[in-house]
C-alpha cells in the first residue's frame, strides 16, 4: 500500500524550497518506484491567514493519518504581534507535540566541496560528521506555569524548565542507538552545575549507559559545548541534549557546514513516523526572491526516505545527487565562494533532479 506524505509548505521561503523537494519526490515516484501519495495542508502563518489558527483541525487530521510529513518553515514578522496561541511557531510546537515527535535528529555534515564555505578554517571542519539528538516535546518549551504577569508593581516573565525521567530516558536511548551505528560515542550536554532539571538529565544518561557497554558516554556543560563546537568540532560524534540547548547548538553547528541552508532534520515518534524539515526558518529577509537554498529541504526528503519510507537506497541516491551538484560548482548565494557558479532556488533544484540519474 502506498505511504502517505503530507506536505506543509508553510511561510516565507517555505513554498519555494518545498517546491523543489516535491519535484524530487515526483521523479522518485515516476522513475524509481517510490510508492507514495502526496497531500498538502496549511501550518503556521498561512493557516492563521486562512482560518485564524496555526494548526487547524483539518491539518491535524491529515497529519495524524500520514506516514510522514514534509515541512518547509513557519513564521514571519507580520505574525510576531499576534496573541501567542495564534503565532505560527505555536502551530509548529503543537504538531510536534500532537504527533509525539520527541526525537529530533539534526546531522551536521560537511560536504568536502563546501569546507571553504564554513566560517571556520577548512582543516577544522573537513570531514566533520556529527549528529545532534535534540529532545523535542518537553523542556522549557512546554513547561507550565509560563506567562507574563504583574508582581509587586512590575511585570515579570516566567517559564518552567521541566523533564521527567521517562522523557530523558527515551531520548538518551535514541542517541545511544544512533551512536552504535556511527562512531560509538555519545556526549550528553547539560547545565548540571546550576539546573536541577539537567542534574536529573545527567543521572538518567548514566543509567541508560549501563545498557550500552559498546558505546562511550561523556558529559559536557552547555556553555563549554558551545565553545568546543567552534574550537574543535570533530571531537564530537553524537551529542544528545534537551529542547532549548539543542535548538541553539544545532544552529551553531550548521555554520560549521557552510550554511544553515544545508542542514536537514528528522523529528521521530516511537514508531518511525516522522516530520522532516530543514532546521532553518522562513527567512523573511530573502523570501520571494528565488535565492533560498533548497538543499536542506531536499536532504530532509532523504531522511524521510531512510527513516519513514524504508527506502535507504533512494535516500542515498538523493544524497549522491546533492553531492554531485556541489561537484559541478553550483552554489546558492549562502554557500557561494569565488570560482563557483551562483544559482537560484529553482536552478539548484533542477540540477539535483538531473543528477538523480547519476
Ligand atoms: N522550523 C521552523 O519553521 C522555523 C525555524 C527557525 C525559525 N523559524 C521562524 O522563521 C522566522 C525567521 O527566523 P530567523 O530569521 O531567526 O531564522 P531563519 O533561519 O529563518 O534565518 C536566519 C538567516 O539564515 C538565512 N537562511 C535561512 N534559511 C536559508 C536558506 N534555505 N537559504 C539561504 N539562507 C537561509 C536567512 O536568510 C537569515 O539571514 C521567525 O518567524 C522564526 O520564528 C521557523
Ligand atoms: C520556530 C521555532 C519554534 C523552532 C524551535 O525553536 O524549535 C525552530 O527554531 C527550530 O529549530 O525548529
Ligand atoms: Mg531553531
Amino acid at each position: 500500500m502506498s505511504k502517505k506524505i503530507l506536505v506543509l509548505a508553510g511561510d516565507g521561503i517555505g513554498p519555494e524550497i518545498v517546491g523543489e523537494a516535491v519535484k524530487v519526490i515526483g521523479v522518485l515516484q515516476r522513475e524509481y518506484g517510490l510508492d507514495v501519495e502526496l497531500d498538502s495542508a496549511l501550518l503556521g502563518g498561512c493557516a492563521v491567514d486562512a482560518s485564524g489558527e496555526p494548526y487547524p483541525a483539518a491539518t491535524q487530521a491529515k497529519a495524524r493519518a500520514a506516514d510522514a510529513v514534509l515541512l518547509g518553515a513557519v513564521g514571519g514578522p507580520q505574525y510576531d504581534t499576534l496573541p501567542r496561541p495564534q503565532r505560527p511557531e505555536r502551530g509548529l510546537l503543537a504538531i510536534r507535540k500532537d504527533l509525539n515527535l520527541f526525537a529530533n535528529l539534526r546531522p551536521a555534515m560537511v560536504y568536502p566541496q563546501l569546507a571553504a564555505a564554513s566560517s571556520l578554517k577548512p582543516e577544522l571542519v573537513a570531514g566533520l560528521d556529527i549528529l545532534i539528538v535534540r529532545e523535542l516535546t518537553g523542556d522549557i518549551y512546554f513547561g507550565e506555569p509560563r506567562g507574563i504577569e504583574q508582581r509587586n508593581g512590575e511585570r515579570v516573565g516566567f517559564n518552567t524548565m521541566i523533564y521527567s525521567e521517562s522523557e530523558i530516558r527515551r531520548i538518551v536511548r535514541v542517541a545511544f542507538e544512533a551512536a552504535r551505528k556511527r562512531g560509538g560515542r555519545v556526549c550528553s550536554i547539560d547545565k548540571m552545575n546550576v539546573l536541577e532539571t539537567t542534574q536529573l538529565w545527567r543521572d538518567v544518561a548514566e543509567e541508560v549507559a549501563r545498557d550500552y557497554a559498546d558505546v562511550s558516554l561523556s558529559h559536557m556543560l552547555v556553555d563549554n559545548a558551545a565553545m568546543q563546537l567552534v574550537r574543535n568540532p570533530k571531537q564530537f560524534d553524537v551529542m544528545v541534549t534537551g529542547n532549548i540547548f539543542g535548538d541553539i547548538l544545532s544552529d551553531e553547528a550548521s555554520m560549521l557546514t557552510g550554511s544553515i541552508g544545508m542542514l536537514p532534520s528528522a523529528s521521530l515518534d516511537e514508531h518511525g513516523k516522522g516530520m522532516y524539515e530543514p532546521i532553518h526558518g522562513s527567512a523573511p529577509d530573502i523570501a520571494g526572491k528565488g535565492v533560498a537554498n533548497p538543499l536542506a529541504t531536499i536532504l530532509s526528503v532523504a531522511m524521510m526516505l531512510r527513516y519513514s519510507l524504508e527506502r535507504a537506497d533512494l535516500a542515498e541516491r538523493v544524497e549522491r545527487a546533492v553531492s554531485r551538484v556541489l561537484d559541478q560548482g553550483l552554489r546558492t548565494a549562502d554557500i557561494w565562494s569565488a570560482g563557483c557558479e551562483k544559482v537560484g532556488t529553482v536552478a539548484m533544484g533542477a540540477a539535483v533532479l538531473a543528477a538523480l540519474a547519476d
